[in-house]
């Protein structure tokens, strides 16, 4: 009989723990169905109320999440990507491959004016690379033949000792001046500590340089491109800086991410898409300001057609020649271009009130500070290309915003200034075409990986005390 009764108890006791377990497991199951399907289409509310987005119009949204007039800029995202990827893209990559544009003459070995240099770079691939000597433009050798040291025709990236004869410049690109950039602040005209560095051979990728250095310099460069409180409503004049410097660091991070050391061991690179999403994708404003920074580059590149349609592309070899100024013009004069987006940017609009003048004053005072500020990039290769897109940004702004005339600054317009234009408008635009062709798939897979487990861990603690007293 007591048998029976304990039989009996523990039947009951065991027919009640598999009821526990079974709500147990269907709460768990319906946990995880619903987490899923928040992330995969309808937003379901924990308090019942359905979002009214379907799937299919959440995906439209993400496909138009950039979509309109790019702000301060006269042309919309859609144009500005097709453009790109049908016009922009394929000539810019063509024209930095070719001699005159891809040997750019830059002072590496620099003194940092605001404090003492802290290099931070883990990676050999921080340094720029010498190229070789069968790589540099006959006519730059020429001088050299006539007196200089046999040894001295290359590259004489990351060697101090090493200088480039001034008159080389004249002589390889004649009808070019040498004059100096008001918006920036090395001193174009110096040749003394210059030396030549073949772009192609130093891609702007992953160099390990990262932590409080690379950190300090950015904050600078924000700091002196906002002065004012950025909670206060700001003018559009009084944005451009600071919207030019975040579209060139989105760039920055988003070539960081697109050539990426992923094993140090077996130096494999590739992709890091969750650094790019990190760091550029989840913050529209970022995105936004690449588009604002790759148009008015444009506009700056479109400004000067009539005269980079003219000017010199002499380097000694006539097909080479040929194709930089046949590539130049098929850029400049393209009826696409031409008939989508005539005026990426207006620059005619800035500077016209009555605080204007004194506005451009101290937007190029500051914008000179940030020009200095790259001779503090603690890594060479990152300083490289810093200094080359810094220059770029200054010769589109002393295109756009010179008082003097439009003839007097074309004819100021160095050949150092060209090519830094348009291989940054290049960096750019392969920027855009990587946030187009990938971003909005890689937005969806890191919010549906972000997504997942943050609604999870909710729903748990809501019916995680409901469903262990049933276990109890
Ligand atoms: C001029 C320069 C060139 C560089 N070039 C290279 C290079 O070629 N290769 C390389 O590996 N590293 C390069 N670096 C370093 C790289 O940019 C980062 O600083 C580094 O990878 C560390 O990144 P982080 O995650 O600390 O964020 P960082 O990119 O250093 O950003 C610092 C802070 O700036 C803000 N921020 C970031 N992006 C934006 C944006 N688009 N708009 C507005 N605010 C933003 C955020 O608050 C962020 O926390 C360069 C640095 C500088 C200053």
């Amino acid at each position: 009989m007591a048998e029976s009764v304990m039989d009996n108890k523990k039947s009951v006791s065991e027919g009640g723990n598999r009821r526990r377990w079974a709500v147990f497991f269907a709460m768990t199951v319906l946990i995880i169905a619903l987490s899923a399907a928040s992330t995969a289409a309808p937003k379901i509310s924990l308090f019942g109320k359905f979002n009214t987005l379907c799937s299919c119009s959440q995906q439209q949204w993400r496909a138009q999440k950039y979509t309109g007039i790019v702000e301060d800029c006269c042309c919309n995202y859609e144009t500005a990507n097709l453009l790109n990827e049908e016009v922009l893209y394929p000539s810019l990559q063509e024209l930095v491959k070719t001699p005159f544009f891809r040997y750019f003459k830059v002072k590496l070995w620099c003194d940092c004016p605001f404090w003492p240099d802290d290099g931070m770079c883990k990676l050999r691939d921080c340094s720029v690379c010498e190229c070789p000597d069968n790589e540099f433009p006959e006519l730059f050798k020429r001088p050299f033949r006539r007196g200089l040291p046999s040894d001295a025709p290359k590259c004489q990236e990351g060697k101090p000792e090493a200088t480039v004869d001034r008159t080389l410049d004249h002589r390889a690109f004649r009808g070019w001046k040498v004059t100096d950039n008001p918006w920036t602040n090395d001193d174009e005209t110096d040749n003394a500590e210059m030396t030549y560095v073949n772009l192609q051979l130093n891609p702007e990728r992953y160099t390990g340089y990262t932590g409080p250095s690379a950190r300090r310099i950015w904050d600078a460069v924000y700091s002196e491109s906002l002065s004012t409180d950025p909670s206060e409503e700001l003018c559009q004049e009084e944005r451009l800086l600071y919207k030019l410097i975040s579209g060139l660091h989105s760039s920055i991070s988003i070539h960081i991410a697109a050539d990426y050391l992923l094993n140090e061991d077996t130096n494999s690179w590739g992709e890091n898409l969750t650094l790019m999403y990190d760091r550029v994708l989840r913050y529209p404003e970022r995105v936004g300001n690449l588009y604002f920074t790759y148009l008015f580059v444009l506009r700056a590149v479109t400004k000067t057609a009539r005269y980079l349609e003219q000017a010199e592309y002499d380097i000694g070899n006539p097909t080479e020649d040929l194709k930089a100024h046949s590539l130049i013009k098929q850029l400049l004069y393209n009826p696409k271009l031409q008939a989508a987006c005539p005026l990426p940017f207006d620059e005619a609009k800035l500077w016209k009130g009555q605080r204007g003048p004194e506005l451009k004053q101290k937007t190029q005072e500051q914008f000179r500070n940030i020009s200095a500020l790259m001779d503090c990039v603690g890594c060479e290769k990152c300083r490289l290309w810093g200094k080359l897109q810094v220059l770029g940004l200054g010769t589109a702004l002393k295109i756009l915003f010179s008082d003097n005339g439009e003839d007097k600054i074309f004819r100021t317009l160095q050949r150092n200034e060209a090519i830094a234009l348009i291989n940054l408008l290049n960096r750019l635009s392969e920027s855009v075409k990587f946030v187009h062709e990938k971003g909005a798939a890689l937005e969806r897979t890191m919010e549906q990986q972000s997504g997942f487990f943050p609604i999870a861990n909710v729903l748990l603690a809501k019916v995680w005390p409901f469903s262990s007293s049933l276990l109890r």
